[in-house]
């Protein structure tokens, strides 16, 4: 199958656990919960995105006709040496995307693998780190995972509702937008009150990185 990439580029992981690792994202276009246009925001199933996941005209995007395509352009991406390569997919939302034969090129360059999801669609085999970070009034599938990352706050999605679930990481991550000042404070008193929860912040905006 061919890929819709909307960009690649490389730089840190910003957020969860994995924050501060050198990494290639590959940003896919097209989501599941928003169209992407402004003009669509307040009607979307997911409003508050902070991406823009439209086309396939950012840095390094374009569509990949192979698996093997588009594995080779995120391999000449990476910039971080020898050890460690990381590849994060997102988007967008990538489980519209990845599939086995992505997954089975980049670890065949060396890669280990993550994603971000929104957890509406079941990740395939093989992923090496799974970030969920659940959008209200969206049914969650992939209910296990890595880290779950919760955009906070959102009313109708209580940290209370998945503080239960398998992930090994639980953070909550203050909603980035015109309350941003609010919602990390919350998100701070948040995880002050109930230690199962950790702070992420998303520390790539703080010092102007990609
Ligand atoms: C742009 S999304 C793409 C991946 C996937 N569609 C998802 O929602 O997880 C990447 C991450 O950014 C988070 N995010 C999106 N908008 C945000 C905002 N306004 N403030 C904080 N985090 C946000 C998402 O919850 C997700 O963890
Ligand atoms: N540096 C950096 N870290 C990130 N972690 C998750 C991101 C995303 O948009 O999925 C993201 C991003 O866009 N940039
Ligand atoms: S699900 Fe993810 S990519 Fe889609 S609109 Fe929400 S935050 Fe943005
Ligand atoms: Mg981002």
């Amino acid at each position: 199958m061919s890929y819709a990439v909307k960009e690649l580029f490389h730089t840190l992981q910003g957020e969860g656990a994995q924050a501060g690792r050198a990494a290639v994202f590959c940003r896919f276009a097209g989501c599941n919960l928003w169209s992407g246009r402004e003009e669509d925001r307040a009607g979307a199933a997911c409003r508050f995105c902070d991406t823009d996941f439209v086309g396939l005209d950012g840095e390094g995007g374009g569509r990949f006709a192979s698996a093997e395509a588009l594995a080779e352009a995120i391999a000449a991406t990476w910039a971080g040496g020898g050890a460690n390569r990381y590849v994060v997919f997102t988007g967008g939302e990538p489980l519209l995307q990845l599939d086995p034969a992505l997954i089975a090129a980049v670890h065949a360059r060396g890669f280990e693998v993550a994603v971000e999801t929104n957890g509406t669609l079941p990740a395939p085999p093989g992923i090496d780190w799974i970030c969920v970070s659940p959008k209200a009034g969206n049914g969650l599938v992939q209910t296990s995972g890595d880290e779950l990352k919760l955009v906070y706050p959102q009313a109708e999605a209580p940290p209370e509702r998945f503080a239960d679930l398998p992930f090994r990481h639980r953070f909550l991550q203050p909603m980035d937008g015109p309350q941003a000042a609010a919602n990390t404070a919350a998100a701070a008193a948040y995880c002050r009150s109930d230690a199962r929860w950790r702070l992420s912040l998303q520390t790539h905006k703080i010092i102007g990185i990609p």
